[in-house]
């Protein structure tokens, strides 16, 4: 059983002895699959989760069904600039131009798409040639036996940065608004895969010490185990805000570094992070803050970086890559594509509703994937709830005789439909909660 593997056996028994967290998953079944893949900012879900047909905003009618409308001439012949993650998308291209090309549509479509794909393409590439890509050459399919993996935890106070910092490394924003505050199980934060090699990030919530640097008594059981998961990681990433250190260090932070730096884990390397070094003005106090801690042995490294901005991750990626070991990848990036897209479904069309409701609401709804159905002629039907809490924001999504929904379907559809490279039927609905 590899590292990864242990540590998600492990995520088995935390929730296992903590079941109050198993509410926050709608399917404890598939719970390693959906721990795996929580890379993106919504989840999908079942219907039957939390529906309420009994209740009248749950009717059968919706309120956008791209059915009835026709994709604007405008939209199709000159696609809007992408806006969806850069890298997601040469992911999606990749499996979708190299994958399994079953759901082609007929030649005259092709043509379109191909268009659509150089435009993709050139928005590709200008947004690559913005910053060093290493990702040339993973177009290849790496052999099992030449792959290298590595699993990270991250640890560190709320606020240190972890989200951040993954989301930098892994280049997705979408990671950063994936999470959920107060998470208390370790859940993926993302996961890179450069050329031959594969590095998963794990977070590593709860884990920190009291003042006086044991483990909360409340919480100790959960607490030990979560620790105990802990060391299942290949390298484990102690983060800190180096700025709030300096200006209101936090006795429990400290604790922590200390802790887990005393002595070196032959089994696990780890490193210790100062992050948001970009706040520091005096560069001169990152020195003092690197003395401090300089004696620990446990550390194989102390990192100074901003993972918001960016300074000082390259040399941390490297670092990470070159301690990645022989063991086949945990994700393999073909076969998970249909989760991928159903999660892909849900961000375009999220993004879109904030660039059009611009207002807190977006905030506050629970966005819900409910149906996913691939067609036998190779369209896909999809449809997706977002649950209010008030009439009054019903209202605002749905906008003037459903003018506001139907912008917001209509764009979507358009880019779906181009990243997935088939027809897309998209429904949307907007419900009150009951
Ligand atoms: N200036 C600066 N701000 C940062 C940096 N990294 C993170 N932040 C900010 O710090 C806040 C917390 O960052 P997150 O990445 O959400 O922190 P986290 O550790 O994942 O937080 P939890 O989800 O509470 O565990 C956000 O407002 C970030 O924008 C950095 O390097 N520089």
């Amino acid at each position: 059983m590899n590292t990864t593997k242990k540590a998600l056996t492990a995520v088995t028994h935390l929730t296992s002895i903590y079941p109050r967290r198993l509410h926050t998953f709608h399917h404890h079944r598939h719970y390693h699959h959906r721990l795996f893949y929580r890379l993106f900012s919504a989840q999908p879900q079942q219907r039957q989760d939390d529906s309420d047909d009994s209740h009248p905003n749950n009717s059968a009618i919706s309120d956008f069904d791209s059915a009835q409308f026709s994709i604007p001439d405008a939209l199709r012949t000159t696609p809007q600039q992408p806006t969806w993650d850069v890298h997601h998308r040469q992911r999606v291209e990749r499996i979708f131009s190299n994958g399994d090309l079953r759901h082609r549509k007929v030649k005259e479509e092709e043509e379109e798409e191909e268009s659509r794909r150089r435009i993709l393409a050139k928005a590709l590439l200008e947004a690559a040639l913005e910053g060093p890509d290493e990702d040339a050459d993973q177009d290849q399919e790496v052999k099992e036996e030449d792959q290298k993996s590595l699993s990270v935890g991250i640890i560190g106070a709320p606020n240190a940065g972890k989200s951040a910092l993954t989301n930098f490394m892994v280049g997705t924003k979408v990671a950063a608004v994936s999470r959920k505050t107060n998470t208390t199980t370790h859940e993926v934060l993302g996961v890179m895969t450069k050329g031959d090699t594969q590095i998963c990030f794990f977070d590593t919530p709860g884990l920190m010490l009291n003042r006086s640097g044991y483990l909360h008594k409340d919480m100790k059981v959960r607490v030990e185990s979560a620790w105990s998961s802990v060391n299942l990681y290949d390298v484990l990433m102690v983060i800190f805000d180096v700025h709030r250190h300096l200006t209101k260090p936090d006795s429990r932070v400290i604790r922590l570094i200390k802790r887990m730096g005393e002595e070196p884990n032959p089994k696990q390397i780890r490193i210790l992070c100062m992050n948001k070094v970009d706040l520091i003005e005096k560069k001169k106090e990152l020195l003092k803050v690197a003395e401090q801690f300089k004696d620990l042995p446990g550390y194989g490294r102390i990192f100074m970086i901003s993972g918001l901005k960016g300074s000082g991750v390259e040399d941390l990626t490297k670092y990470l890559m070159e301690q990645a070991v022989q063991r086949p990848w945990d994700e393999d990036p073909i076969t998970m594509s249909e989760e991928v897209m159903k999660n892909i479904s849900l961000e375009v069309v999220r993004e879109r509703l904030l660039d059009h409701v611009h207002q807190e609401i977006p905030y506050g709804i629970d966005h819900r994937l409910v149906d996913w159905k691939e067609l036998r002629d190779g369209s896909l039907r999809i449809e997706q709830h977002f649950i209010t809490s008030k009439m009054s924001q019903r209202k605002i999504l749905v906008g003037k005789n459903g003018s506001k929904i139907g912008r917001i379907g209509i764009e979507a559809n358009e880019e779906l439909r181009s990243i997935f490279k088939r027809e897309v039927h998209l429904i949307l609905q907007v419900r009150v909660k009951t």
